[in-house]
């Protein structure tokens, strides 16, 4: 969008929206041994760029079947969770799930591997299940899905209800709206306006904690479901800071509250996540990708924007200085490797990151477009130093 690479970007929806048309969601990857798994729910974001930069009513007319279609594939069957709170009252949210219990095809013995510790077939298959579902969010791998933090084989991924990826939902519903209003279409635009109303309210309940000023995910707990309900209890929030505990800030339901907004960029700070070189994925350093001291550039992103967007003068300064010290890192980097990289070492600005299951991959897509995101939104002025600090 940056760049001005209006046709390639539209390209790139009509590729996706065919993916939904053919499976019903986005494949993980456009291969056929991705075909059972999602992609992080992200194309209304993409739609509602694309159209906010080339006012392309038909792309909308194309998009919004296929994202109603998603929304659905997001909302139903084992990928809807619903929770009963305090006063009785159900909610509905949306967990990862993939629809696969075998070695991932293209990990095939990393993940036979890693099962090889387990007795049996049955714990192996719902490992492989878990392996899968834990690359459908696209945090693979990190001690945020897993019971032990040291141990692999214990990923719950499947019994966790994301922060993020009710974020994205919801966004996917304020978008749809918008989406739909701008083709005339009032019924839907009505109906992903309650929708987004209600996934909020549910967020609210299930993930915020407002001592902490933080969403954390939700553990379900097999003890408290009782006819596919799950009974909520603020013990199964798990308290581990993430860097998607900041992600719904990145949401206008909660972007547009002032208050909410302080409390978050306050609880941000002190979070112990901000470092030299921009915010850390967790504080655990556990050798896994998506975790200490790593940082990814679509999480500096969503958070920024989000506070960025609050308007907020506080929390657009913090956002501000976080931009600037990824953006400081990324070109250190660039310069002493002559690359991009998908992760960089937060702690140390102008390192690139490492750990997980392969070679840290340089190019890199986001890392490329993220970069120049923040110089569209900060610019950057003559007299700042691109260096590190
Ligand atoms: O082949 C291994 C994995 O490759 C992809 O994931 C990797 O790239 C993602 C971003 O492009 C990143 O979020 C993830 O952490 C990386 O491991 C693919 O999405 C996975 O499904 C696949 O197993």
């Amino acid at each position: 969008m940056v760049s001005k690479m209006y046709e390639t970007a539209k390209g790139m929806v009509l590729n996706l929206i065919e993916l939904i048309d053919t499976y019903g969601y986005v494949l993980n990857g456009a291969r056929a041994y991705y075909t059972n798994r999602s992609q992080p729910p992200l194309l209304s974001s993409m739609v509602i760029e694309v159209y906010k930069r080339t006012n392309d009513v038909d792309l909308v007319k194309k998009a919004l079947p296929a994202l109603i279609k998603e929304h659905k594939f997001w909302n139903s069957g084992v990928h809807n969770v619903t929770i009963e709170d305090d006063q009785g009252t159900t909610h509905n949210l949306s967990r990862y799930y993939a629809m696969w219990d075998q070695p991932r095809p293209e990990s095939l013995t990393i993940d036979t591997e890693t099962a090889s510790k387990l007795k049996n077939d049955c714990e192996k298959k719902q490992l492989y299940r878990e392996l899968a579902s834990t690359a459908e969010t696209g945090w693979d791998f990190s001690t945020r899905w897993m019971k032990n933090a040291s141990d692999l084989t214990t990923l719950s991924t499947t019994t966790i209800v994301p922060v993020d990826l009710n974020a994205y939902i919801l966004k996917m519903e304020l978008d749809i709206s918008f989406l739909a209003n701008v083709v005339g279409e009032r019924s839907h635009a009505l109906h992903f306006a309650k929708a987004s109303e209600s996934r909020k309210k549910a967020m609210n309940i299930v993930f915020w904690d407002e001592e902490k000023g933080q969403w954390f995910d939700y553990w379900l707990n097999a003890s408290s479901n009782h006819k596919d309900v799950y009974k909520w209890d603020a013990s199964y929030q798990n308290q581990d800071i993430f860097a998607s505990n900041f992600v719904p800030l990145w949401v206008q339901s909660f972007n547009s509250d002032e208050g909410v907004v302080n409390k978050v960029a306050q609880s941000l700070e002190s979070s112990g996540l901000i470092h030299a070189a921009g915010i850390a994925t967790s504080l655990r350093n556990s050798s896994e990708q998506w975790d200490y001291p790593n940082g990814w550039a679509p999480i500096q992103h969503m958070i920024v924007e989000g506070l960025v967007r609050s308007r907020s003068k506080e929390a657009r300064s913090l956002a501000k200085d976080i931009a600037i010290r990824w953006i400081r890192s990324n070109y250190v980097t660039y310069q002493t490797s002559k690359a991009m990289h998908e992760k960089y070492d937060v702690t140390k600005c102008g390192e690139f990151g490492g750990g997980g299951e392969y070679v840290p991959q340089t190019g890199f897509g986001w890392s490329n477009g993220v970069v120049l995101a923040f110089l569209e939104e900060f610019g950057w002025a003559e007299d700042l130093s691109p260096y590190c600090k």
